[in-house]
């Protein structure tokens, strides 16, 4: 099964008077339920393939389907609507809101997707509980250390039971010790969930986690690696 179908996706900026390509005729799938990693040197176009997987940004040319669904289908409302519902995002740089407690950061898009209060009590609590936080609940993201900050942030973007969770290099900041510790809970949690996890990554410690790995190069996939034995 697919969860994500790319079929000739190019993207350009601008700068200035040039376009500048940072993605060319991009075309794969990525498997459902898997543990996905595009792999690829600072530039290749890493983050601006995964803000176009979760819809964040549209392709200037070529289609992205998700469960089935053609993005390009949606207008900006219906897609901040099936963003919200059905895709999960992990972020570098944690982005949490610096105002909210790790409980409050992990209500959030309950909230927004208006689940009733008794009901995100409960969810939030076996979300902090899962990522080793349930006595940190009470913290502002700067009372915890970036290894628990990764994990707010991994316990938020799973907290509407999203089908799809994208991670853009979530071990960047973190050391190696915890940055391993951060990919093993995702690793369990994924199966656990049975979700699709996508990261952008090119720490050599989540390459060897993935069941898949999509190689990046100057905005072309270079190769596709399957863990089943598989090459393309
Ligand atoms: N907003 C922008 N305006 C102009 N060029 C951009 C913009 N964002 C990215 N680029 C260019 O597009 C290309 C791909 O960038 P992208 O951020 O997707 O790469 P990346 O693989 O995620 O890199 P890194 O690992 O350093 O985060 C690069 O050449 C980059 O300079």
């Amino acid at each position: 099964m697919q969860a994500v179908v790319l079929d000739g996706v190019g993207k350009q900026y601008r700068l200035g008077q040039v376009d500048v390509p940072a993605l060319t005729d991009i075309g794969f799938e990525i498997r459902a339920q898997r543990f996905t990693v595009l792999s690829g040197p600072s530039g290749s176009g890493k983050t601006t393939l995964l803000n176009l997987i979760g819809g964040i940004d549209r392709p200037d040319s070529g289609r992205v389907l998700i469960d089935g669904q053609d993005l390009d289908a949606l207008d900006d409302d219906a897609l901040s609507d099936f963003r919200a519902r059905r895709i999960g995002f992990i972020f570098q740089n944690f982005n949490l809101l610096p105002v909210l407690t790790a409980f409050e950061n992990v209500e959030y898009p309950l909230l927004l997707a208006r689940v009733p209060a008794a009901a995100r009590r409960e969810r939030v609590r076996e979300l902090l509980d899962a990522v080793g936080l349930a006595d940190k609940a009470g913290n502002l993201p700067n009372q915890l250390s970036g290894g628990q900050r990764q994990r707010v942030a991994i316990a938020r973007a799973l907290a509407a039971r999203p089908t799809l969770v994208l991670a853009d290099e979530p071990t960047a900041n973190l050391d190696s010790h915890t940055g391993e510790a951060i990919i093993a809970l995702m690793r369990r949690i994924q199966r656990e969930q049975q979700a699709t996890f996508v990261f952008s990554s090119h720490d050599p410690a989540v390459l060897a986690e993935a069941d898949d790995a999509v190689h990046i190069r100057d905005g072309a996939i270079t190769a596709i690696e399957r863990r089943d034995g598989v090459m393309a």
